[in-house]
């Protein structure tokens, strides 16, 4: 039985650090986040090292508390790390400052959440180009309709939230994320809310986008079969990164995950 042992996630150790390599969309460097203070400290992120490499589906797993929403937010740069360096492309976010960092989280990153977040009173075209249309840029036409193609909206652009199925719904939101061509979208549970079926057509759209258009997407799920879709498994548990999964299967994932349910938590 393998032992857990602390793993960097460093796609090549040799050349990490330097941050902006072309095979690598992210980049984070002993990242500590630390809530709290003195008895109430908690240490959700100690030390992590990962790579995430150009055009890949990574999926994050790891027991609840593990870190796995945490280290999420601190690489897309919706929360500060307490030590350590993140990367997007060649960017440190701990050099920028806060409106930097909303301009770069505008156009550099795509976001695909539990709940669909869709403005209910605009139609699912509005929705995708929404973004966009906020932050002035105009859409890529031929892209734009490549994303709806990609994602099997072209007949439901005209339909507003209410009019669309759930996993249509998170398809839009999929779309959004997908029609900026961010360097990198995260997801956090993005099937969380939506029956096997759907979650499946939505994953085989997110896996799609990254074979056929070459997009970059970071996951968070609970789910074996969800991380199945994934080229690459990352494990968390106590806030370190414990072993990882190439091309995994849903089988596979599900014993390491009883393997470390056996075993206990690394602490
Ligand atoms: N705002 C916060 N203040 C204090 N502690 C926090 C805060 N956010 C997270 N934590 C703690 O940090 C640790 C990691 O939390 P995180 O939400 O990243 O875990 P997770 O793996 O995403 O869990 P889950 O699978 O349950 O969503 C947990 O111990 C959690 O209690």
């Amino acid at each position: 039985m393998r032992r857990h042992t602390v793993t960097t996630a460093v796609a090549n150790p040799r050349t990490g650090g330097s941050g902006g390599s072309t095979a690598v969309a992210a980049r984070a460097r002993q990242v500590v986040k630390a809530y709290g203070a003195g008895e109430t400290r908690v240490v959700a992120l100690d030390h992590v090292d990962v790579d995430i490499a150009r055009g890949a589906f990574t999926a994050i797993m790891g027991p609840s508390g593990s870190g796995k929403s945490t280290l999420m937010h601190c690489m897309a740069g919706l929360d500060s790390v307490t030590s350590g360096q993140v990367w997007i492309g060649g960017t440190e976010l701990s050099s920028l400052k806060e409106k930097k960092l909303t301009q770069l989280r505008r156009d550099k990153i795509g976001f695909i959440f539990q709940a669909f977040n869709l403005l209910p009173t605009l139609n699912a075209l509005e929705n995708i180009t929404l973004p966009m249309d906020i932050a002035g840029r105009k859409p890529d036409r031929e892209w734009l309709d490549r994303v709806v193609e990609t994602v099997g909206l072209s007949g439901r652009l005209k339909h507003r939230p209410n009019q669309l199925s759930g996993g249509q719904q998170q398809r839009v939101a999929v779309a959004r994320a997908l029609a900026a061509r961010p360097e990198i979208i995260f997801g956090d549970e993005p099937t969380g809310n939506l029956d096997s079926r759907a979650g499946a057509e939505v994953l085989g759209f997110l896996r799609n986008s990254v074979d056929e258009l070459g997009q970059t997407i970071v996951m968070v799920t609970h789910d074996p079969v969800a991380a199945s879709y994934a080229d690459r498994v990352l494990y968390l548990a106590d806030g370190r990164i414990v072993d990882e999964m190439q091309r995994p299967t849903a089988e596979a994932v599900l014993d390491r995950m009883k393997a470390f349910d056996t075993f206990g938590r690394v602490s």
